[in-house]
């Protein structure tokens, strides 16, 4: 998707870009953080955690310098099968970005990162530890936090607030000088790779987490089926995944009102994202453990690790 299409790639010598990982924990604020460095609300922000299941590319072009930040899903323990995927996608980003930022939510008391994790990001071309959530964090759990990356890696970490913007100028120079010199990797004006369509359906995964309880959003899935560029207003047919009956029977609440308000609510943010009317129809199918089901998650999407070698 482009701001403005056919702009020529960067090619200029003194150019520098690359790729640029968030990791931590579910909830520490990778989304929130990439949010601010790009300036753009690309990837989905809730208060529930593991709510980013996918890459999302956000890219920064400014002043000579392209960042493009890859905001990976949640580094967590494998109890699922959709949680090896998660881990399996994280670890890939970890060995392609030029820079790793890893993010701690310094309210929350430290991470446990597994040894194989702790290993990669010891790996990692070159590597920033962030101390997100200043303005939350007591002056004690701050010195934790500095303490731990101190004595892991050597490092002193960059304190920022991704939702107050405190420290993210700074931050983002920081990033720039880490980077390689290069040629510009995407043209200028691309602010992500990823089709509309992903948005789409992250944009009904974000209603749909602010409209149920716990339970029913982390069984859902989206997938757009129909997409009509050139109906007006846009169409767009999209089915939601869930894995049981009575999940499908909350989604749709009595006579049809819960999926009314979960359409109303979505159709406003594709809205906003496309800059124009959208008609948005919704369908709900049952597709019985779907999370633990490796056909239905590629189908989803979502990277599958090889159970063999992953295991
Ligand atoms: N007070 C405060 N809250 C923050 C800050 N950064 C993020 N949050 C909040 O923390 C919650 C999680 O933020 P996200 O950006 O979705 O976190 P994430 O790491 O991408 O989470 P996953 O998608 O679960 O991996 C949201 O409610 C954010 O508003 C911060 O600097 N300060």
């Amino acid at each position: 998707m482009t701001r403005d299409d056919d702009s020529p790639a960067g090619t200029s010598a003194a150019t520098r870009a690359g790729y640029v990982a968030l990791v931590g924990y579910p909830n520490a604020g990778k989304s929130s953080l990439m949010n601010r460095l790009v300036e753009q609300k690309l990837s989905i922000v809730t208060p529930l955690a593991q709510t980013t299941r996918e890459r999302v590319l956000g890219i920064d072009s400014r002043d000579g310098v392209q960042m493009v930040f890859i905001d990976t899903p949640g580094l967590v323990e494998p109890r699922y099968l959709l949680h090896r995927a998660m881990l399996y996608a994280a670890t890939e980003v970890i060995d392609d970005a030029d820079v790793v930022l890893l993010l701690v939510d310094a309210a929350a008391g430290m991470p446990e990162f597994s040894p194989d994790v702790l290993r990669l990001l010891t790996l990692a071309k070159s590597l920033l530890v962030i101390s997100n959530k200043h303005d939350l964090a007591k002056p004690a759990q701050l010195e934790t936090v500095r303490n731990w990356s101190r004595e892991r890696f050597g490092l002193e970490p960059w304190e920022v607030s991704a939702l107050a913007g405190t420290g993210i100028d700074e931050l983002r120079a920081e990033i720039a000088r880490r980077l390689p010199e290069s040629p510009f990797l995407f043209p200028e004006d691309d602010i992500s790779s990823q089709p509309v369509r992903f948005f789409v359906s992250e944009f009904v995964r974000e209603a749909a987490f602010e409209l149920f309880e716990k339970e029913v959003p982390y069984s859902i899935a989206v997938k757009v089926d129909e997409f009509r560029e050139n109906s007006s207003p846009l169409y767009i047919r999209a089915t939601i995944y869930v894995e049981r009956p009575t999940q499908k029977a909350i989604i749709i609440g009595q006579g049809g009102a819960a999926i009314k308000r979960l359409g109303q609510s979505a159709r406003l943010k594709i809205e906003e994202f496309v800059g124009g009317p959208v008609y948005l129809d919704l369908w709900v199918k049952v597709v019985p453990r779907w999370r633990k089901d490796p056909l239905q998650l590629q189908r989803f999407g979502f990277s599958v690790p090889n159970p063999e070698k992953n295991a």
